[in-house]
């Protein structure tokens, strides 16, 4: 680069941002006292997507990432012992893990730094090493599923179970092995892995024996996931950072998984760095904090209990108002995160998310409908692979007798959660409601009362009425979603047969999708903070144009489709990750379908993007509190930014006409996927656990069903434990589920009770 560009660069208005220092750079910096280099140094650095020029600015592009950044990882415990950091935030996690290993253009060009990697110990080492790209090795989980290693091709979902091999049909153990290229170089012949003690080691410690014959394309989520932290072990990186490690693993896996990462990260081989949502669990084993604000800022970082003490400063700050501070220190984190708040780095969604929050009981009883027509009936469902048997391989009881496979009936109007560890077949029982699994033509299993094949007198169902009755959000789907649809095309999909093809669209069709994009407008809009003082324009409610406002006494109207154009602007591969999972969720709903199926919905979202979600299922665009969880929870509704209520609010909801949704209806049924509590509405009612685990061990988990008591929420801990106790516990703490019948009507009259047929247990 030309001293001349350079210069011109470092006089840009952009580089002169405000200057920007974490509160504890000064502290980090102290604390490194090792003699070692460290193995990252990052001093007062600005990174850039493009080289920056002097119009970006002005045209609003190329905005400076993490500016004035200051950041050591030290390559050898200090004093204190090894630091382990976690990255923080709602957004940006991926891009600062991404400026660590080496990628954006970083101005100055030397602020940037591995000096550990220059040593004569990495040299003797290997060579490689020095090379940042090879020392820092990073795995990312967003992209979804089998995919994410090269798994399922294609476009088809259904891919991944076809039980035909494929060339490119890697096993896990060719695929750990490196023999992944379909024309190997002589070398690559037996595998281009020699340490075969460190697979060894790396195959034991992640649980993969039983898996390496498998193709990668048929793993489970969690099975994937191993698969992927091993394969990185092996190439022996100095550094290993770790994007969402933990979304969608089971507990169990949770807990294994992050007692091997501490293992590793205490033997500093590799170092570790890994990014968390701000409302997740931090792993005990976590020494050190960095927290990302909006618009890629550091807004802090340090050791855990200094960056705890900012939390706290912040959360009084949010919840009391700024009030001053006796102590000093205190004080100065006070003003920055006024002003933080003032710039929107900072803002009062972020400071509710990273308080961990206690479970507070809500003394609502909600009662588990008995439902009404069935849309689901599963009469002894097993799916195998060869001997294999990957669902329904257990005993249930029905109608007092013992029978094999899975016996299972949803009705309209039920809520239910799927519970099971990772590879337990919870995604294969998704795919035959779907039809994605090929077997679930042959199954003895019916959808919407009929068959998949046509039966004597009955037509089967077709896979396109499926896709109209279904709403489907899933990882799966989101691996495969057509990245460049804009956002208003990604919801508009809900109403076509591909992804792909034409919607079939009519006017109210259009009201619900601009609904929705009104709703959640804050979460997707990415000019909402800009415009967020705008004034809604109004229209004089003049009611011989408007017949429909009739019913309400409003002067004013304000368009449905007003400030939605955004959605026509943004693709869906524009957007983070939490953003896309956001319009599949929107996508799964808008269409109204009888079954709504919910897989790991709320995974990559921040706390307060899940909450307004639920919201939206629980009472949609209304503020009733009839069950919203959320509101609930917090007792207030700070995540509900953006949606501006119409001015009248207090006119009933059902009376207002620009209402559209209402949240599910009792003539749909929900079916949700999920491993972390406080994702799972109190609207669910219903549970089912698949079993896993060895038989003879007594942790295994067997099968349940059954329906939650009038109290128990899903989200209490207590409720959540049991739901996940092994067979002993589970009887001591359960009891058999049973309806009263009224004493006046016979079995004939009220029909059976689902919880009698298939022995419910409550939880
Ligand atoms: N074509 C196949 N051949 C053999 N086994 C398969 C095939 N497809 C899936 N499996 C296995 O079936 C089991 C169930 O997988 P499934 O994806 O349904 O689990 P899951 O409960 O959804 O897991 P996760 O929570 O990790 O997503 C897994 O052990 C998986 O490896």
């Amino acid at each position: 680069m030309t001293a001349t560009l350079m210069s011109t660069m470092l006089r840009l208005p952009a580089l002169r941002a405000r200057a920007f220092r974490p509160y504890s750079f000064k502290l980090v910096s102290r604390a490194v006292s090792s003699v070692s280099p460290p193995l990252i140094r990052i001093h007062d650095a600005t990174f850039y997507q493009n080289y920056p020029t002097a119009e970006d600015e002005a045209k609003c592009q190329n905005p400076p990432l993490f500016p004035n950044l200051n950041f050591e990882l030290p390559s050898k415990p200090g004093a204190d012992g090894p630091q382990h950091w976690a990255v923080l935030g709602s957004l940006g996690r991926t891009e600062f893990l991404d400026a660590l290993r080496g990628q954006y253009i970083c101005i100055p060009p030397n602020a940037r730094s591995y000096p550990y990697l220059l040593t004569e110990e990495i040299a003797k080492k290997d060579t490689r090493l020095r090379y940042s790209g090879n020392a820092i090795q990073y795995i990312g989980f967003s992209g979804e599923g089998s995919g994410a290693i090269g798994g399922t091709r294609g476009a088809y979902l259904s891919a991944r179970y076809e039980s035909l091999r494929e060339e490119t049909d890697w096993t896990v153990n060719q695929y750990l092995r490196g023999q992944t290229s379909l024309n190997p170089l002589e070398e690559e012949k037996d595998g281009i892995i020699h340490d075969e003690a460190l697979l060894s080691a790396v195959i034991a410690d992640l649980r993969l024996e039983e898996l390496l014959d498998r193709p990668v394309a048929n793993l489970s989520n969690g099975q994937t996931r191993r698969t992927r932290i091993a394969k990185a072990l092996l190439s022996k990186p100095e550094l290993l950072l770790l994007d969402d490690p933990f979304m969608g693993l089971d507990p169990a896996t949770v807990e294994s998984i992050s007692g091997l990462l501490h293992r590793l990260a205490n033997k500093s081989d590799p170092r570790l760095v890994l990014s968390l949502r701000p409302q997740d669990t931090i792993p005990d084993w976590i020494t050190h904090l960095l927290v990302l604000g909006n618009s890629n800022r550091v807004i802090a970082q340090g050791t855990r209990s200094r960056v705890q003490k900012i939390f706290d400063v912040w959360s009084t700050a949010a919840t009391r108002g700024p009030r001053n501070r006796s102590n000093q220190n205190s004080q100065k984190v006070l003003d920055q995160a006024r002003e933080d708040l003032e710039a929107g780095y900072l803002d009062k969604q972020l400071i509710w998310d990273l308080q961990p929050h206690s479970f507070a009981p809500t003394r609502t009883e909600i009662v588990a409908p008995r439902g009404g027509e069935p849309l689901i009936e599963m009469h002894g469902v097993q799916v195998r692979y060869g001997d294999t048997i990957a669902l329904g391989d257990w005993e249930q009881n029905v109608r007092n007798e013992t029978k094999t496979g899975l016996h299972w009936v949803v009705r309209r109007g039920q809520r239910w959660v799927v519970l099971g560890a990772n590879g337990s077949g919870k995604t294969t029982l998704l795919s035959l409601i779907t039809s994605d699994h090929p077997q679930a033509y042959a199954l003895p299993m019916k959808l919407f009362g009929r068959s998949r094949l046509p039966e004597p007198g009955k037509p089967g169902i077709s896979i396109f009425e499926l896709q109209s009755r279904i709403g489907h959000s899933s990882p799966e789907i989101h691996a495969f979603f057509p990245r460049q649809l804009t956002i208003r095309q990604a919801i508009e999909s809900a109403f076509a047969e591909t992804f792909l093809s034409n919607p079939v669209l009519d006017h109210d069709r259009d009201l619900d999708v601009s609904a929705t994009l009104r709703f959640f407008k804050a979460e997707l809009d990415p000019n909402f903070h800009a415009n967020i003082n705008q004034e809604t324009p109004k229209i004089p409610a003049d009611h011989t144009n408007f017949p429909e406002l009739n019913r309400v006494t409003r002067a004013f109207f304000t368009p449905l489709d007003y400030e939605v154009e955004y959605a026509d602007n943004v693709t869906f591969g524009e957007l983070s990750t939490a953003q896309q999972r956001l319009i599949l969720f929107i996508r799964a709903l808008v269409h109204r379908p009888d079954i709504v199926i919910l897989d790991e919905p709320f995974s990559g979202m921040s706390g307060s993007i899940r909450d307004k979600c639920q919201h939206f299922l629980e009472v949609g665009e209304t503020m009733s509190h009839r069950v919203s969880t959320p509101m609930r929870k917090s007792g207030r509704n700070s995540w509900l930014e953006g949606f501006k209520p119409p001015a009248d609010d207090c006119t009933p909801s059902n009376l207002r006409a620009d209402v559209r949704f209402n949240g599910l209806t009792d003539q749909q049924a929900l079916i949700m996927i999920s491993h972390v509590r406080e994702e799972i509405p109190d609207i669910v009612r219903h549970y089912m656990r698949l079993p896993s685990g060895d038989k003879e061990d007594d942790t295994h988990l067997d099968f349940r069903c059954g329906s939650l008591k009038l109290m128990s929420q899903l989200r209490d801990p207590k409720v959540w434990s049991l739901a996940w106790a092994p067979e002993l516990k589970f009887n001591k703490q359960s009891r058999r589920a049973f309806r009263r019948r009224e004493s006046s009507l016979t079995v004939e009259e009220t029909g059976e009770f689902d919880e009698e047929v298939y022995e419910w247990w409550s939880i």
